[in-house]
């Protein structure tokens, strides 16, 4: 998979804290949950976690807004051990604040998709597409990244969608 644009490249395999980053190229900073709870995990996630355990799941998903624009979608796999530990009463606090400020968690490569923007909804709590997404200067396909944290036996994914008005299809 190629990535012609530099500047896509970068944040997309950016190892650091996606949060931070967003931070650094904005003023105001918020993290919008759509929902957090029991939901339906997807073929392929399933298959990315250790299987047999009887371990329990939630799913997070979250706009990442800068300046009240959406720049991110994210959907998080946690299990309810870290839940109710390492990652309780998360809320409207970037996940990333947790997993960043302790070296315990260690992350995996990235894996990278395209989307179609006409294809892109939210996940298992909204089905509006985002609004950016249809704008004008969109670009032809949206970029997404996923990777898998764990702490010890606790597997963390993190899928993370770069929205069309986001810096990352920015010309380099
Ligand atoms: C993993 C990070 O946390 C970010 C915040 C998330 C959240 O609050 O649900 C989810 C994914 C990330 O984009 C990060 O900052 O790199």
């Amino acid at each position: 998979m190629t990535i012609s644009n530099p500047t896509l490249r970068r944040w997309l395999l950016d190892t650091g804290s996606l949060t931070e980053r967003l931070q650094q190229h904005c003023g105001e900073f918020a993290v919008h949950k759509i929902g957090q709870g029991n939901a339906p995990l997807y073929a392929n996630e399933q298959r990315w976690l250790p299987a047999g355990v009887n371990q329990r799941w939630q799913v997070r998903e979250v706009l990442l807004c800068a300046d009240h624009t959406p720049w991110v979608f994210a959907r998080s796999v946690l299990p309810e051990t870290l839940l109710q530990g390492e990652l309780a009463n998360l809320g409207t606090q970037p996940l990333g604040k947790r997993l960043f400020n302790d070296a315990r968690f260690v992350r995996s490569e990235f894996e990278l998709c395209q989307i179609p923007p006409a294809a892109f909804h939210f996940g298992a709590y909204a089905n509006a597409s985002p609004a950016n997404a249809r704008q004008t200067n969109a670009p032809p396909t949206l970029w997404g990244r996923r990777s898998r944290f764990h702490l010890n036996d606790d597997y963390i994914i993190v899928a993370e969608v770069f929205l069309a008005g986001s810096p990352a299809y920015q010309d380099a």
